[in-house]
């Protein structure tokens, strides 16, 4: 290999470049160098360690959540509006391992009903029967074991939270007192109930895609992994990606390649296309950027899941938690029956939400909090490129409680947990909520004000390049060669749950076609 300026044996042209090394996009590097006739190269913009011991402490405490800490330097900040009038500061990874670095570590598989929508409208590629070994190839499932829905030889060990924290029991005693069914295994498809949250934690420390697949794999002679090297655009000739323009230590430069995989998440990697000429005509033309291919479905519209959190105040001081910040989980169904999986999410956090923000386990005094999230597969949101400089972020509306039935789930799911914290069981570790008072509680209108007030977002952005109209089911962009996506863009509606899962999904069902020369 030729040895580069910076002195890596950088390969002179790749087989194929990869841009971002996170959810997706760490799990497709590592899986496509498996192949030692392919070499590999991946661009990432954030610092991209080569051992776990660079990663700073707070990056691997799975009892800490180092994007909900302001202004993280692992993280990415994008100013939003999760309502027209509810500005809001959303965040994504930025370092190897991508948002797995910086997230919770909740790590649920999408349920079978999210396989059937997203095969409806990508193909028979995503049907559940068909992913179901892939999600049990990426993981070791440390309580379960290998068995006919679990694996037992993948990158990701899998623990689920551990309910013997008196805030954990009390909150089970709850949901099984209100009669909420037990889900003892949420990767398991079952009914939604009340369970332990399936983690990527192992031993106190969240395994990030970065840790958990490509610091493995970087002996192997045909990968390289370059930190601090931020892809601008795709260079695109005659229709075909021939590869990607890069900035690194402020210097620009071009990488050609075989083929470029964009892996950049669902905010940056719309925003590559519309700068490389794919996106809306209009828009593109507004902005200046020549036209490679009019894909009005690329960087249109995108679904996250709205969130508000609920603090309570126990009546005596609670042990830290020992592995992960995480305590049990509920999923119900809304009212309206429309998603039987559970659209409703009641998480529980075990660390007050003033460590979550302040990046320390305890608080002492502090409330404890719940995290509730409506989690419908559904696109409010809409983003726009707003110029042609890679450096100016995208527009982003979230467009969250913009309909009656946004504003009903919410309410109904915050109703939820307050029955839960008011039941005689949960009250023998809790003082009760901080706040809505029950007055706001009882009314809709005040409740929904208190909401808007309090709204927050999961940061779980899908859909911005979805699969069907905008790439076909193996990722690959319509109308220009060479060119693929492979991140939570490509999903085309939101799972019922959090996305990490799937993300690492998508990065091996992608790699797997590209092995395979799938067509
Ligand atoms: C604070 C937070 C908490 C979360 N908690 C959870 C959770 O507990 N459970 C869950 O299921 N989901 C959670 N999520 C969501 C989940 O982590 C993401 O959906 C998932 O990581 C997305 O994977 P991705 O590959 O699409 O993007 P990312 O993981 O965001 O990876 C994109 C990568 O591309 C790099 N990149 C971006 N632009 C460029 C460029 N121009 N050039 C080169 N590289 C670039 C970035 O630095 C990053 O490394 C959370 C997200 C956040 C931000």
């Amino acid at each position: 290999m030729r040895r580069t300026e910076h002195g890596h044996g950088r390969p002179h042209r790749p087989d194929v470049i990869v841009v971002g090394a996170g959810g997706s996009g760490a799990v497709l590097a590592a899986r496509l160098s498996e192949d030692p006739g392919r070499t590999v190269l991946v661009l990432e913009a954030g610092p991209a360690p080569r051992h776990p011991s660079a990663f700073a402490p707070g990056l691997l405490d799975a009892r800490l959540v180092p994007g909900a800490q302001p202004g993280h330097t692992a993280v990415q900040q994008y100013a939003a509006h999760l309502t027209p009038t509810r500005p809001y500061t959303v965040v994504r990874g930025r370092w190897l391992g991508g948002s797995t670095t910086v997230n919770g570590g909740y790590f649920v598989r999408a349920r079978r009903e999210d396989f059937d929508r997203w095969s409806a409208g990508g193909g028979a590629a995503w049907s559940y029967d068909r992913m179901l070994p892939f999600l049990r190839a990426l993981e070791t499932d440390l309580d379960h074991g290998a068995d006919a829905l679990h694996g037992g030889r993948g990158p990701v060990g899998v623990r689920r939270t551990d309910l013997h924290h008196p805030a954990a029991a009390a909150f089970r005693t709850a949901a099984r007192r209100l009669g909420f069914p037990e889900e003892p295994d949420k990767n398991a498809q079952g009914a939604p109930g009340f369970g332990p949250v399936p983690t990527n934690t192992v031993d106190g420390v969240r395994v990030n895609t970065g840790i958990g697949y490509l610091l493995g794999a970087s002996g192997r002679p045909n990968l390289l992994v370059e930190g601090d090297s931020t892809v601008l655009g795709v260079v695109v000739e005659r229709g075909r990606a021939t590869g990607v323009e890069v900035e690194r230590h402020g210097r620009r430069g071009v990488v050609r390649g075989g083929e470029v995989v964009l892996c950049a998440g669902a905010l940056r990697t719309p925003q590559l296309l519309h700068l490389s000429g794919i996106g809306p005509r209009r828009e593109l033309e507004a902005l200046g950027v020549s036209v490679v291919r009019d894909a009005p479905a690329v960087g249109a519209r995108f679904g996250d899941h709205p969130q508000v959190v609920l603090e309570w105040m126990p009546r005596r001081p609670v042990p830290e938690p020992a592995g992960s910040w995480l305590g049990g989980a509920l999923h119900l169904p809304s009212s309206d029956g429309a998603h039987p999986a559970g659209d409703l999410e009641i998480l529980q956090s075990l660390v007050p939400l003033a460590g979550l923000t302040g990046g320390t386990v305890s608080v002492p005094g502090a409330p404890l909090a719940f995290l509730v999230s409506v989690q419908t597969p559904r696109l409010s949101g809409r983003m726009r490129t707003r110029s042609a400089d890679p450096a100016t972020p995208p527009r982003l509306d979230y467009g969250y409680l913009s309909t009656a039935g946004d504003r009903r789930r919410l309410r109904e799911a915050v109703r939820v947990t307050a029955g839960l914290v008011g039941t005689g069981d949960f009250g023998e570790v809790s003082g009760g909520f901080t706040e809505p008072v029950a007055r706001v509680l009882d009314d809709d209108r005040l409740l929904d004000e208190w909401i808007l007030g309090h709204l927050g977002t999961c940061h779980h952005t899908c859909g911005t390049v979805p699969l069907g109209p905008a790439v076909d089911p193996y990722g690959r962009v319509h109308g220009v060669d060479a060119l693929r996506v492979a991140d939570t863009s490509i999903l085309p509606t939101p799972p019922l749950r959090g996305p990490a899962a799937t993300a690492v999904l998508i990065g091996e069902v992608v790699a797997d076609a590209m092995r395979r020369g799938l067509t």
